[in-house]
């Protein structure tokens, strides 16, 4: 085949495709039988998009003809799909290092929230904090982020409460969407916490009758483009019911649900995500039976975070309960001021050990079902012609070592790779990273 082509990933040992029909997500028994080819080869044409995928003799013949602005021989190494993180905080200013020494000592993540920490101390360094100030941090965290191999991230606004703040947040977010290569899912997350000063029934009204508004009309405008509503529904923050009316209100400005449930105390989140038509449900540490049933039924997904549970010593997710009753479950690491990671290869680590997954179905969870539970699973999470060419190459001829090697992803990541683009290549493969 003659033509000219962004990028030839050549007879890697293997490639693992995650999947390859076209699903969606995958359920506990297509996570067992993930896609994986040997000695084969991928080609990204110049639209940044997935042009071919088969054994490395086929795709020799078939591209015989054609010229690649890159080849990169993936000779006894492993090419992936770009990792997808499902869930983090990214954007603001004032880490609370100070905290983790109290939680440490004893003091839970509740009772240094109600006396007046946790979210509510990065809250006031936020709103303090310039628009370039937290673009400059953030931009970093993504950078890192992309280092360990994430190159879809759900990014939540959340540490304004305020609308000044909140669009503070959400232009840094889109700024970052429109200037970095990394994709970026954007969260709308004003109700994170209730603001100090008003009750939850308050902080509700302001979020649908001034919030919401505002955004619709900076989206209609072209300013700024959100994709998904969230609100954190636990005792003490906003109840079941203030969550039902501020996700259905964010529904009805064409917003995708996507909220923290049943994580500290049962909710009944689970429940009503599956009602609402939720695209996704993180933490569900306390989620109940009907929960899990109603989800699986709703196809809604279930965002496992492995940091959060280990950090503040909770019990874990039914990951096991989960995959077996046809939940769909996905991984995100969470990165906020409480559980700084940034790395996707530590959260599989981690779901493997404490929740039990395998390491296939923690792969399919940070790659096809983060995706789905972003909604793009028709683009993202898989090695599949016509999808994005999102990949990464590791110094290694079994890709399970992404997740053994605990930690070790600086040594192992080779390259990560954007649309076809190189936008990280380890300085151990010659040249320098090239962010
Ligand atoms: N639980 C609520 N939100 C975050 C924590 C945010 C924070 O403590 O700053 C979470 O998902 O873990
Ligand atoms: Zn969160």
């Amino acid at each position: 085949m003659a033509g000219e082509y962004r990028l030839l990933l050549e007879n890697a040992q293997q490639l693992v495709l995650v999947c390859g029909r076209g699903e969606k997500y995958l359920l506990q028994a297509g996570a067992e039988r993930l896609a994986v080819l040997r000695h084969a080869s991928v080609v990204v044409g110049r639209d940044g998009y997935i042009k071919a995928v088969g054994q490395a003799d086929a795709i020799r013949n078939q591209f015989s003809g054609a010229s690649f602005e890159r080849v990169i021989d993936c000779s006894g190494k492993c090419v992936l799909p770009g990792l997808v993180d499902a869930h983090t905080h990214p954007v603001w200013a004032g880490d609370r290092v100070h905290e983790f020494a109290m939680k440490l000592a004893g003091a839970s993540y509740m009772e240094i929230h109600q006396a007046g920490g946790g979210i509510h101390f990065t809250v006031e360094h936020t709103q303090k904090a310039t628009e370039e100030e937290l673009f400059s941090t953030f931009k970093h965290r993504l950078e890192r982020m992309c280092r360990a191999g994430s190159t879809l991230v759900e990014c939540k606004s959340g540490y304004g409460l305020n609308l000044e703040t909140e669009l503070k947040m959400l232009r840094v977010i889109e700024r970052a969407k429109r200037s970095m290569d990394i994709g970026i899912s954007s969260t709308y997350c004003g109700a994170h916490s209730v603001p100090k000063g008003r009750t939850a029934t308050e902080a509700t009204d302001d979020i649908i009758h001034n919030h919401l508004p505002k955004l619709k009309e900076l989206k209609l405008s072209g300013e700024i483009h959100v994709n998904n509503i969230d609100v954190f529904c636990e005792k003490g923050v906003f109840d079941l019911d203030s969550t039902r009316r501020i996700l259905q209100a964010g529904k009805d400005t064409g917003l995708q649900i996507n909220f923290h449930g049943d994580e500290l105390h049962p909710m009944k989140s689970a429940e009503l995500g599956a009602e609402l038509g939720a695209q996704a449900i993180s933490h569900l540490e306390e989620v109940s039976d009907e929960g899990i049933t109603a989800m699986a039924r709703a196809k809604c997904a279930a965002v496992l975070l492995p940091t959060t549970a280990y950090m503040l010593r909770l019990k874990q997710p039914q990951a096991r309960k989960m995959l077996k009753e046809g939940v769909i479950v996905a991984l995100g690491s969470d990165f906020n001021p409480n559980a700084y990671c940034s790395s996707m290869p530590i959260v599989m680590h981690l779901a493997c050990v404490n929740m039990k997954m395998s390491m296939n179905e923690a792969l399919a969870a940070a790659t096809i079902n983060a995706a789905y539970a972003l909604g793009k699973s028709d683009t993202h999470g898989s090695i599949e012609n016509g999808k994005q060419g999102d990949l990464i190459i590791i110094n290694s001829s079994r890709w399970e070592h992404l997740i053994y090697q605990f930690g070790g992803h600086e040594a192992l990541i080779d390259y990560v790779i954007v649309k076809g683009k190189i936008v990280y290549k380890n300085e151990r493969c010659g040249i320098m990273s090239s962010y």
